[in-house]
């Protein structure tokens, strides 16, 4: 195992003015028609800057606190707190959310710029008006030389790094992804996730991020919050602290590989894996 020398950019706390609680999920449950119970008393405060996983098996609820958070989904019972934004009449905070699914989404008859372009559309701003916003979006994802290219020329991590430049050109406080990379092969998915904490560094956005990859989990997050299923609620919630930049050095040091450790062993105990006696990884 290498490791690369402590940097003076590693992974830390985001500075005291934006370590305020952004969003506040209050003893949520969510009961669907078919009676499903996908989540039960959920809370969850999520910090301005953190970079939030919730990893849990299938079906633990992750995607349904997501899409409620966003607004998406109503809750049973329990409410959504957005303590430092302005609301608006439909409850949500102005203009604080994007969203990234797992698939891009894109709309096949328009270029990129077009694309990245319908969020601002829909609130009624012209191309014109909004063409440096969108350039710049495009620039954060690298994608700047390919406003003019059409979603079928495009590779699959260039259609993802499309629906990311598309959610950023809001400039949102808050972005949600619900396993966006889950569909893409290896290699690519690493770049987007070294791509993905490069602009969370950069900008301060604060992000939850869903995923099944403890792996993943461990390379992204400040904190990890592990859900357990029938019914979905939080099983173990920990912050993540490293002295090391995350990079390529990163992924094979013992601080990461204890990490993981760390979270598989969580995650095994909320899908009820039987561990050796005396272990515990709250
Ligand atoms: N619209 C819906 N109607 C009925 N049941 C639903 C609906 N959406 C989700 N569920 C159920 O609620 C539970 C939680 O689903 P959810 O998609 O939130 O889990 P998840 O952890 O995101 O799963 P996965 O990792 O497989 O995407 C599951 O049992 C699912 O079948």
């Amino acid at each position: 195992m290498t490791s690369s020398p402590p940097t003076e950019d590693p992974i830390t706390p985001p500075p005291p003015e934006q370590r305020r609680a952004l969003v506040v999920m209050k003893d949520v449950s969510k009961v669907f028609s078919s009676g499903t119970v996908a989540l039960t008393g959920m809370s969850l405060t999520v910090n301005g800057g953190e970079f939030v996983s919730l990893l849990g098996p299938s079906g633990c609820g992750k995607s349904t606190a997501l899409r409620i958070i966003a607004g998406l989904g109503d809750t049973t019972t329990g409410k959504i707190d957005w303590p430092s934004s302005r609301i608006t009449a439909k409850g949500l905070p102005d203009g604080d959310i994007s969203f990234v699914f797992q698939e891009p989404t894109l709309m096949p008859w328009a270029t990129v710029f077009g694309n990245v372009h319908l969020p601002l559309k829909l609130r009624g701003i012209s191309k014109h008006a909004a063409h440096d916003d969108i350039i710049a979006a495009l620039d954060r994802v690298g994608l700047k030389d390919f406003a003019d290219a059409y979603p079928r020329e495009l590779s699959g991590g260039m259609k993802m790094r499309v629906s990311i430049a598309r959610a950023l050109v809001t400039k949102p406080k808050l972005l949600l992804m619900d396993e966006p990379f889950a569909a893409l092969d290896e290699i690519t998915r690493q770049k987007l996730n070294d791509d993905v904490l490069k602009l969370w560094k950069e900008t301060g956005i604060t992000v939850i991020f869903v995923t099944h990859s403890v792996f993943e989990s461990a390379y992204l997050s400040s904190r990890i919050v592990v859900m357990k299923a029938r019914p979905g609620r939080v099983h173990a919630d920990f912050p993540l602290q490293t002295s090391l930049d995350r990079d390529a050095f990163y992924r094979t040091s013992e601080e990461y590989r204890a990490t993981c450790e760390k979270v598989s062993g969580s995650l095994m105990e909320a899908i009820g894996f039987p561990l050796a006696a005396g272990t515990e990884f709250h």
